[in-house]
């Protein structure tokens, strides 16, 4: 008997990483903040028929249905060629344990059967966005609740794909939300602490779908948001300290919108390392180091000495980044023409390669106009696009659908438009007031 899905949505920030891009996948520390008001949302409904699992996800153009039965777990699939639920669930309880001997051929089984369904049945051309959304999609269904059927996913966000901010994790710890109440993995909708480091644990597994080998600062982020300080620990235990009363420093977060690919960009790092390992070493504790001083500054922020001391950091941060190969002409207009201006200081956030940089502010009263210049130059001059947006507040969280004006919610997310056309300030505020805290 299909079980009726009542609607519900899942929600989680994208993240501004401050210092130490790059070098956290190499176990430095690294500090990030979330951006309250860039986030993703999951609106998850009843299908269009019970043995169908559906994904509408219009910010990146992709729209796909799977038939459980013929797709998932075809009823003349052997235990040999095919996957059943039996095998999802041991792989479920070894992640779930943290288990480090994962059954490597059991998981690899599932990997290969996951990229079987997707060659199989993504007829269009494997867009990158497409392929990575859909094994993410995948890989965290098969494990969090293989059993489910008749459900239709919805994917709305006003975070720029691809560009450095985190919309990878945002997604990935959205899905992981649903599912795991999909799957009676969470009973309620108000998560507590041990809610979270579980949700932080899968969300990092769906990052790894998208990323290859990604820290898992993005991934926190998402899940826990605020600002934390985190290092990734080769056993698995990473250090996690959220940073309380972050201050809301002066800054402007300028998108590119020049497309670049994360796991590219990690990859080619690795290359770098595995050629100059001694040279690699020194630039990458550096930029660890950089990040330690900047987070010992932000706890104690005071804005009259604060801000030229991170400021000072930034550019360092910034030339070890374009050292090892991750900035972009694009990225450097940025830097140029905040330093011709002698606003502040400008370094590229997330991956690189083109995306977004973050200008940290004098705040000098006197600049106000130079830092209306800066912008609308950026804008006019090379159509990138500016964001105004505090850091720190909510990560993920469920939005409360059954209040009186959870109807006008829903009724926003059935539109067929991207995220970033139906986010009207109402509309924000109406999510904002039925968060689950
Ligand atoms: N709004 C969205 N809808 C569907 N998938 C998304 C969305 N935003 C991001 N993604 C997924 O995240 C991937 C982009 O991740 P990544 O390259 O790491 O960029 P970012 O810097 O934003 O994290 C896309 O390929 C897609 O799979
Ligand atoms: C490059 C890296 O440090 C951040 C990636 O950020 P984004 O996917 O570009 O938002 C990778 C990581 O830490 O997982
Ligand atoms: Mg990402």
């Amino acid at each position: 008997m299909q079980n009726i899905i009542e609607p519900f949505i899942t929600s989680a920030p994208g993240k501004v990483i401050i210092f130490g891009e790059h070098s956290a996948v190499y176990g430095e520390p690294v500090i990030a903040a979330a951006v309250s008001s860039l986030r993703s949302y999951l609106l998850v409904t009843q299908a269009s028929s019970p043995n169908v699992i559906e994904l509408d996800f219009p910010d990146i153009k992709f729209d796909h249905k799977w038939s459980y039965t013929q797709d998932f777990f075809p009823s003349s699939a052997t235990s040999t060629n095919g996957f059943d639920l039996e095998k999802c669930r041991k792989i479920f309880v070894k992640h779930n344990q943290g288990t480090t001997d994962l059954d490597l051929e059991l998981e690899d089984e599932l990997t290969q059967y996951i990229d079987t369904i997707i060659k199989n049945t993504l007829t269009e051309e494997k867009k990158q966005f497409h392929y990575y959304a859909a094994l993410c999609f995948l890989y965290l269904y098969f494990n969090l609740c293989p059993q489910v059927s008749g459900v239709k996913f919805t994917i709305k966000s006003n975070l720029p794909v691809g560009a450095g901010l985190g919309s990878s994790a945002s997604i990935s710890v959205c899905l992981t939300l649903a599912m795991c109440k999909l799957g009676g993995i969470l009973s309620g909708m108000s998560l507590s602490e041990k809610d979270k480091k579980m949700i932080n644990k899968w969300s990092y597994i769906g990052e790894k779908c998208t990323h290859g080998t990604p820290s898992g600062i993005d991934n926190a982020v998402a899940t826990f948001g605020g600002a934390v300080l985190f290092q990734k620990q080769v056993d698995g235990k990473n250090k996690l300290e959220v940073i309380e009363n972050f201050p809301q420093i002066p800054m402007i977060l300028t998108n590119t919108k020049i497309p670049k690919s994360t796991k590219k960009l990690i990859s080619d790092v690795r290359k770098l390392c595995e050629e100059n390992p001694k040279i690699m070493k020194g630039i990458l504790s550096s930029m660890g180091y950089i990040a330690e001083t900047g987070a010992s500054i932000l706890k104690k922020f005071d804005a009259q000495t604060s801000l030229p001391q991170l400021i000072e950091l930034v550019r360092i941060n910034h030339g070890l980044l374009v050292s090892i190969g991750v900035s972009h002409p694009g990225l450097e207009k940025i830097k140029l023409l905040s330093d011709t201006l002698k606003i502040g200081g400008t370094k590229l956030t997330g991956a690189g390669g083109g995306g977004c940089a973050l200008t940290i502010l004098l705040d000098h009263e006197e600049d106000r106009l130079k830092i209306e210049e800066f912008k609308n130059t950026l804008h006019e001059r090379y159509g990138y696009d500016n964001f105004d947006t505090d850091l720190g507040g909510t990560g993920s969280c469920f939005i409360d659908l059954s209040k009186k004006n959870g109807g006008e919610i829903l009724n926003a997310f059935t539109e067929n438009s991207a995220g970033d056309q139906i986010f009207t300030p109402e509309l924000l505020q109406l999510l904002q007031l039925n968060t689950i805290l």
